[in-house]
């Protein structure tokens, strides 16, 4: 499990990734970790991409129904107009930002902020999603959480989409998706 860390020497930014496949835990991970910053009285802002409508408009909503209010936003460079007096910023969903959200990150960082940000490492068809790659090499802590795999009940790194669309960005829950190993994702039947 994440455990803050000790920060000595007065306030210090930094950047943590949540990542892994559908139905992994990010967004219950995100949660968790937001919670804990507000019961230490820490000045806590959380964004969404707006065109995630899923669950809700603006709360940010787990599978299983956890949730924290956030305000949606269309693009990353808000981030920095609406966090001047925080300490604690949490961003869900993140490979569905545009391609600033990675320095906006380091911006708030230089500032001294705690920077949470979760999202999907990989696509549909196994590919590294928009902006999580780049906000990878520059987090200061990195968690890749895993998902059980719907096929066989091995531990999940995977997305596998069940309809036909190919566009990359299409919402959508157990419907559509299902977490899957490495082995029944490459080789279904
Ligand atoms: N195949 C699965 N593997 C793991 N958890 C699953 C699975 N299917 C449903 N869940 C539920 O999804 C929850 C995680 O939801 P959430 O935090 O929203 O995941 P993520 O943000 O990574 O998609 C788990 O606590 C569990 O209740
Ligand atoms: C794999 C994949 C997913 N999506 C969409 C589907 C969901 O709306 C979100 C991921 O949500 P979660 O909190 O991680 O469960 O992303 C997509 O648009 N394209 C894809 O390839
Ligand atoms: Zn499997």
């Amino acid at each position: 499990m994440f455990i803050e860390p000790i920060v000595k020497g007065g306030r210090q930014g930094w950047i943590e990734v949540i990542c892994g496949s559908m139905f992994s835990g990010k967004t219950e991970e995100l949660i968790r970790r937001l919670k804990r910053a507000k019961i230490a009285n820490l000045r806590v802002e959380i964004f969404k991409p707006a065109v995630d409508t899923r669950y809700d408009d603006q709360q940010i909503v787990s599978h299983d129904e956890k949730a924290i209010p956030s305000t949606p936003i269309d693009n990353s460079q808000t981030i920095l107009l609406l966090t001047s007096e925080v300490d604690v910023v949490g961003i869900d969903e993140a490979q569905f930002f545009d391609d600033q959200l990675p320095d906006v990150c380091d911006r708030l960082a230089a500032q001294g902020i705690r920077v949470i940000v979760a999202g999907l490492d990989m696509d549909f068809r196994g590919k590294p999603f928009g902006q999580i790659p780049n906000l990878l090499a520059k987090a200061d802590y990195i968690t890749k959480l895993h998902a059980i795999c719907m096929k066989c009940g091995n531990i999940a790194s995977f997305s596998y989409r069940k309809h036909a669309h190919e566009g990359q960005f299409l919402l959508g829950e157990k419907d559509i998706y299902e977490p899957r190993c490495r082995k029944c994702f490459y080789d279904p039947d």
